[in-house]
Order: C-alpha cells, then sequence, then structure tokens
C-alpha cells in the first residue's frame, strides 16, 4: 500500500493558455494504491459526490490504464472539483506517483506527465498537461508536447474559490478561434515578462506579465463578479489577477504582506454578488510527495 499527496495548481496564468502552471502549497488530494486485479476506486471529501467512481469516467482510472497497474485507489478529495484549482489533476497527478512506484514502473516524474494528462482528457476531451505538470514536478511548470520546464519561485498568492461550478469542458468552449496579431504580440510580451517574474521570484513582474487579452475576456463572462472581484483586489495590492484554470477560481499575487487583505478584500467583492466565496492564502509550493 501507498500514499501520495499531490498539490492543487494554478494552470494558464493568464498569458500562458494550456502552458504555464503553479503548484499551491495547498489545498491537496491524498491517494492511496493498492495492488489488485483490476482498478476500483473511492472517492471521500470535499466534492465527493461530484465525482464519478468508475474508473472509465474518473481521472485515475485512465492512469492506471496507462501504466498498466490495475489497482484499488482511494482518492481523499481536498481540492474541490469544478475549481480551476486543478482538481482532475491533482488525483491524476497523485495516482501516477504512487502506481509508478507501487509497480516499479522506472518512470522519472518527468515522463509520468503525459500518462497523468491521460486523465485530463477523460474529464475535458483534451489531454493538456498544465496542471498536471506541476502537481507531479512542482515550482511554475512549462508544459510542451516535448517536455517539460520547472523553474522554483517563492511567491505569495490568493486563490479565491466561489461557491459557482464551470466545467474545463464548457470553459474551453468560449475559447475563441482566432485571435488578432496585435494580441498574439501582447501575449508573448506578458508571457516572457512573466516567466522573467518567476525567474527572479519578482510578483510585480508575474503579476503584470498575466495579463491575456485573448481567452481571459471570454472566459471572464461565465463567471459572475469577475470584474468587480478582480478591481477588489488591485485595490488590495495585488500586482496581477486572472482567472484560475478555466475557473470560477481567482488568482491574485500578492507583493509585501499584502496576502491577507487580498483574500478579504476577493470574498468581500463576491459576497457583494452574493456569492460565497473561500480564499486560500497560499505559495507557489512543491509537487507530489510519497507519504
Ligand atoms: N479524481 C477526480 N477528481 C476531481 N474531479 C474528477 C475526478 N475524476 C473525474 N472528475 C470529474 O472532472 C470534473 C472536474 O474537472 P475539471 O477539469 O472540470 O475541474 P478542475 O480540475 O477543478 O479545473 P481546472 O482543470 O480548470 O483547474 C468533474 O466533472 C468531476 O466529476
Ligand atoms: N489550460 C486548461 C486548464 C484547465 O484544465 C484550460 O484553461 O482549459
Amino acid at each position: 500500500m501507498l500514499r501520495v499527496r499531490a498539490p492543487a495548481t494554478s494552470a494558464n496564468l493568464g498569458s500562458g493558455f494550456d502552458t504555464f502552471g503553479v503548484a499551491l502549497d495547498r489545498p491537496s488530494d491524498v491517494v492511496t494504491v493498492e495492488k489488485a486485479d483490476r482498478t476500483t476506486i473511492d472517492v471521500s471529501g470535499v466534492g465527493s459526490r461530484f465525482i464519478p467512481e468508475d474508473p472509465e469516467k474518473n481521472t485515475v482510472g485512465a492512469v492506471a490504464e496507462a501504466l498498466d497497474a490495475p489497482a484499488h485507489i482511494s482518492i481523499e478529495k481536498g481540492v474541490r472539483p469544478a475549481s480551476g484549482l486543478g482538481s482532475s489533476a491533482a488525483s491524476a497527478a497523485a495516482a501516477a506517483v504512487a502506481l509508478n512506484e507501487l509497480y516499479d514502473r522506472g518512470k522519472t516524474r518527468e515522463e509520468l506527465v503525459p500518462i497523468a494528462a491521460e486523465g485530463e482528457a477523460v474529464v475535458s476531451g483534451d489531454a493538456h498537461a498544465d496542471n498536471v505538470a506541476p502537481s507531479i514536478l512542482g515550482g511554475f511548470t512549462i508544459a510542451r508536447d516535448d517536455g517539460v520546464t520547472c523553474l522554483d519561485a517563492d511567491i505569495s498568492l490568493v486563490a479565491c474559490l466561489p461557491e459557482i461550478v464551470i466545467s474545463t469542458r464548457d470553459a474551453r468552449q468560449v475559447v475563441p478561434e482566432h485571435a488578432r496579431m496585435s494580441q498574439v504580440v501582447e501575449t508573448v510580451r506578458n508571457a516572457a515578462t512573466l516567466t522573467a517574474g518567476i525567474a527572479r521570484s519578482d510578483p510585480a513582474l508575474v503579476g503584470r506579465g498575466m495579463d491575456d487579452p485573448i481567452v481571459t475576456p471570454a472566459r471572464a463572462k461565465l463567471i459572475d463578479g469577475y470584474d468587480t472581484v478582480r478591481q477588489a483586489a488591485f485595490d488590495a495590492g495585488a500586482s496581477g489577477v486572472t482567472i484560475s484554470g478555466a475557473g470560477p477560481g481567482i488568482l491574485a499575487v500578492c507583493p509585501g504582506d499584502t496576502q491577507r487583505d487580498i483574500a478579504l478584500a476577493t470574498i468581500e467583492a463576491f459576497a457583494e454578488e452574493d456569492i460565497e466565496a473561500r480564499a486560500f492564502q497560499t505559495a507557489i509550493g512543491p509537487g507530489a510527495t510519497i507519504l
């Protein structure tokens, strides 16, 4: 029997759609695996009643299949599903690390990324790796089809989670098919600025580099109160604010000692719209850990 904790993640960071992601130091999922003749799954914890236990429909089932590692898999959810905090990816990442170890498959952490991404295909129709990469490797990750680049950084964040449900599948439907060249230029400029900010652990640069003129404006329409909350976070000192993953979570970068004020400001701004929310005061953190 083996237990692995894998963290929530925030993907995209605005300018890095389907490419950038960060591991968050909280919340997380814990997955326990035990060898079995066929894969079975049980799920407990936050939002577990919305998560299928059928291996064909749960992200961890796809991972067990891809590693040819049948097991009884117990998932303790700490990351609410359909949150924008990489809930489905946290379970997949934990299962990939756990099953690789349980069956002695000898894959490196980087080799486990596309395997865990198979789980994302089950829930969103697309095997994007921008959540599973940081959940497995930790830090800030740049996920490409041919591998992952990983950087450590010390950045404080607030992840605010409103009581709204948006599925990644639905949020991918509103992504524009085309962009103007001026928008592409702005996105490249911002993505480069953000990456430099990560390399320097500079929250001002990271925040400035999160602006995205293409995907975020289209998705913001799905989140009631998005503009109010974004402005409230900036007023409380955030250096950058964007949608976390496919939403509805919102991610704010917190310079200096602004974290608590930003967390409260985002909760209050959602409350003004009659939406309950909770805010995690978090930071870029480590990847999956064998317990
Ligand atoms: N192990 C799992 N954990 C969480 N959700 C799962 C799992 N397996 C399947 N699902 C399904 O995946 C969906 C949630 O995934 P989705 O990608 O929409 O949200 P998310 O992972 O929180 O968000 P994001 O990828 O935007 O950060 C729900 O419909 C849920 O039932
Ligand atoms: N890059 C993905 C992350 C959510 O799974 C998206 O924004 O759709």
